[in-house]
């Protein structure tokens, strides 16, 4: 079993300072495509699925390497449009020791950004899809990437393609949006079958109900996302225990309508070489599960997996196959392979 997946959201450019330097501390910057939903594409590619991304780029040389790059992982560019406006860009700075990383958005006034809503023939996008994926970085943008959304979502629940949203809250972009988080969140969220959202991001929808709910007691804040959100059947998230800034414990939890609950034993995750992309990496993996026909105890192995390879990897995009990710499971131990 498998199926077209559409990814929807903002191309951008991560320039990252080289190693463990301060930002601008030299003149050089590392380059990389991102961008939350990409990064989700080029994993279902990698993993062997249709994958779709659905976006506008700049008509200039860093739109078109944005396409081609994604192109390169085998991601199906066609709906990526060009438009008016900037790419999107964000500078990273990775922590060592005690200075904890830091990203920096400079998006403002981006192609995706001011594109809106307009551009797309939902209908004609999601045709043979079994599934739309996005973000709640696309909201974030301000009250036309709101907009996008939200006539996305719908138009993917009207045709009948299932609605995957990953909370993906970044504090930053909603301050710069003047835009309140909660009422379109909470109307994404309504939308989705499967959501990827912690305790925190479903206290940001639900307010003081949640609020309540401690990083212990996510199974309460899932039961209160349930009540809220009748079309909601799975909700996912991972739990991060930090023992320095290179050594993380990563486990994870998936909870079913139906009342099912699982935990993950923690992976313990040491020399960290770049942990950005991990949650978009577990989003891509739990997909592929459902969409192999995988028990959800499985996918969500599988996801935690394959979240815990993108630390190894440098760049936002999971750079695994899914033989990396089973062979991780199956224990296969850190020989060189030859
Ligand atoms: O698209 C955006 O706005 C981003 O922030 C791009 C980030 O590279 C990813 O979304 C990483 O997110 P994590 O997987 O949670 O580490």
């Amino acid at each position: 079993m498998s199926g077209r997946v559409v990814c929807f959201g903002e191309l951008l450019l991560r320039l990252g300072a080289p190693g463990r330097q301060r930002l601008l501390q030299s003149p050089q910057f590392e380059v990389h495509v991102g961008g939350a939903e990409a990064n989700v594409a080029v994993s279902l590619a990698r993993f062997g699925h249709e994958a779709a991304m659905v976006s506008v780029v700049p008509d200039s040389p860093l739109g078109d390497a944005a396409r081609g790059e994604l192109r390169r992982h085998g991601v199906d560019t066609r709906a990526i449009l060009t438009g008016a406006g900037r790419m999107g860009l964000y500078f990273l700075e990775t922590g060592a020791i005690q200075r904890p990383s830091r990203v920096l958005y400079d998006r403002a006034g981006s192609a995706f950004a001011l594109a809106g809503a307009a551009p797309y023939d939902w209908p004609a996008l999601l045709a043979g899809a079994s599934w739309l994926h996005l973000s709640g970085v696309t909201p974030a943008l301000g009250e036309r990437g709101a907009e996008a959304a939200i006539v996305a979502a719908r138009a993917a629940r009207d045709a009948g393609v299932r609605v995957c949203f990953d909370g993906n809250f970044r504090a930053s972009l909603w301050q710069e949006s003047k835009c309140n988080p909660a009422p379109i969140l909470h109307t994404l969220m309504s939308l989705a079958d499967l959501a990827f959202a912690d305790h925190r991001d479903i206290a940001v929808v639900l307010g003081a109900k949640a609020s309540g709910a401690s990083s212990d007691d996510t199974v309460a804040a899932a039961r209160l996302a349930f009540e809220a959100f009748p079309n909601l059947q799975r909700l996912a998230c991972t739990r991060r225990e930090q023992r320095d800034v290179d050594h993380h414990l990563l486990s994870a939890s998936l909870f079913h309508r139906d009342g099912g609950v699982l935990h993950t034993a923690p992976r313990e995750l040491h020399g960290i070489v770049d942990r950005i992309g991990a949650g978009d990496a577990f989003a891509a993996g739990f997909l592929h599960g459902l969409l192999d026909g995988m028990s959800d105890e499985d996918s969500l192995s599988f996801a935690l997996a394959a979240a815990s390879l993108k630390h190894s990897v440098p760049g936002d995009f999971n750079l695994v196959s899914a033989q990396d990710v089973n062979d991780l499971i199956a224990g296969g131990g850190f020989h060189v392979r030859r």
